[in-house]
């Protein structure tokens, strides 16, 4: 039995619509022109405070504000579910991945509070057997510490990590596990300038693919 652990924005969740709708609120109150989907998505992957810098930037508003808009965004971030939606046949594949024995977990950068919202709205919350958010420790990813916690709490056992970024494929070769890249996330550069031990663009694919990389590790 294998420990499997997800990123959740871009992999198993569509959130940068909720994402945005929360943005573009935030900008309105002060005055300012909303976001594109594109932007928001070049925006995710670091965090919400990362995420509000560079939103912030893109509108020239300046750094003074950043402690109230980044507090406007955390208000906000746990009641913003509307256009949020799993990527195709998520469910399926951590069913099956449950199914067949494998300890799953999550390492986001998305606030803890968010976190548990958007799972308990779209009622994801049940696989999991630990959870990091962005701010369950002093550090996030790329940093690979919360990802080797999550590890640690699982127990013995190889190791995969699913992710959709850039931060996700760094994060993976710092802590040195292997990494699955799914292929339809935000992600910004080509495939092949990210280290990955394979990739797929379906989750129906998932469970065959864990199961060859996991007859390749043993
Ligand atoms: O909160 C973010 O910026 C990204 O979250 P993720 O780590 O689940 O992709
Ligand atoms: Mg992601």
């Amino acid at each position: 039995m294998a420990r499997i652990v997800f990123d959740l924005d871009g992999t198993l969740i569509d959130s940068a619509p909720d994402i945005r709708s929360i943005a573009n609120t935030i900008l309105f109150e002060s005055g300012l022109e909303p976001i594109t989907l594109e932007e928001t998505i070049s925006f995710i992957g670091n965090g919400a405070s990362v995420f509000v810098e560079k939103m912030r930037a893109a509108r020239g508003v300046p750094e003074d504000d950043h402690a109230r808009l980044l507090q406007a965004f955390q208000d906000r971030y746990d009641s913003y579910f509307e256009l949020t939606a799993p990527f195709p046949n998520v469910r399926e594949a951590l069913a099956h991945l449950r199914v067949a024995g494998h300890r799953l977990g999550l390492c986001t950068n998305k606030p803890m509070h968010a976190t548990r919202a958007v799972l308990s709205h779209l009622a994801l919350s049940d696989p999991w057997d630990v959870v990091y958010g962005g701010d369950s420790l002093d550090r996030r990813k790329p940093d690979p510490a919360p990802l080797l916690a999550a590890f640690a709490e699982m127990g013995n056992g190889p190791c995969l990590y699913i992710g959709d970024s850039e931060v996700d494929a760094e994060t993976a070769e710092r802590a040195e596990v292997p990494f699955l890249l799914y292929t339809e996330g935000y992600r910004k550069t080509p495939v092949d300038q990210l280290t990955h031990r394979a990739v797929f663009s379906d989750f129906a694919e998932l469970p065959e693919l864990v199961q060859s990389q996991l007859a390749v590790q043993a």
